[in-house]
């Protein structure tokens, strides 16, 4: 995983995302230690009298949102203003997400958002997309979907839990295969394949997803319009 990215850049890319939270918004809360900087600071800003409603993508964000005190809402109930969330590789307008195996629900909330901003450190960019794919599958298809990932020219893993014995099991109930095909040069491509596969829940490619990027340094926050 690309998680060599310092904690202040980091920490830099979620707070300048934050910032952009208004009054009334309703907001697609993401998941990860980039994205968790944003949910902080928009938690500190509800404690200053922001009046939001947050939208977690994940077990993980709905904990820490409600620790930072963000007032909650399902994503049936509402429609979704603004998005923040990392990535695992950022190329132009393209994004890998699904490192903390919670891509499936992220592209839910940041698909569906009016504005999606991706918050990332220097680190996370690239010119091609070659950070492996997570694919989230039903238990059922892990065999199947392996495959066709292989005939599809990819190399897929089954993801291990680090402190359990077996595989990551996701907030859905699924397993996750993280399948690596070297660059991809038409994400769109890609993306519409592994689309088609029995079994796939969704996969970790956001193709033409996001509408900016904020990438964090230790010396402040470039933004990238797309
Ligand atoms: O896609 C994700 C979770 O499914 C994360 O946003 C991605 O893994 C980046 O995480 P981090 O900000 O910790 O590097």
């Amino acid at each position: 995983m690309k998680q060599g990215g310092s904690d202040a850049a980091k920490r830099a890319a979620g707070e300048a995302a934050a910032e952009t939270a208004e009054d009334g918004m309703v907001i697609g809360l993401g998941t990860g230690s980039t994205a968790a900087h944003a949910i902080r600071a928009i938690g500190r800003q509800v404690d200053a009298g922001l009046d939001v409603v947050g939208v977690p993508t994940s077990f993980q964000s709905r904990e820490l949102a409600r620790t930072a005190g963000i007032p909650l809402a399902d994503l049936d109930e509402v429609t979704v203003d603004l998005a923040i969330d990392g990535a695992d590789e950022v190329a132009g307008g393209d994004l890998v997400k699904g490192g903390g195996a919670a891509h499936a629900r992220e592209k839910i909330v940041d698909a569906s958002a009016d504005r999606f901003l991706v918050v990332a450190d220097p680190t996370k960019m690239a010119e091609t997309l070659s950070y492996p794919v997570p694919l989230e599958v039903l238990p059922a298809a892990r065999t199947t979907v392996a495959e066709s990932v292989r005939e599809l020219g990819g190399d897929p893993d089954l993801r291990r839990a680090e402190r359990k014995d077996g595989p990551v099991v996701t907030d859905n109930g699924n397993l996750v295969l993280d399948c690596a095909f070297g660059e991809i040069a038409d994400p769109a491509a890609l993306a519409a394949d592994l689309a088609t596969l029995p079994g796939v829940v969704e996969h970790g490619l956001f193709v033409d997803v996001a509408d900016a990027v904020y990438v964090g340094s230790e010396d402040g926050v470039t933004v990238r319009e797309l």
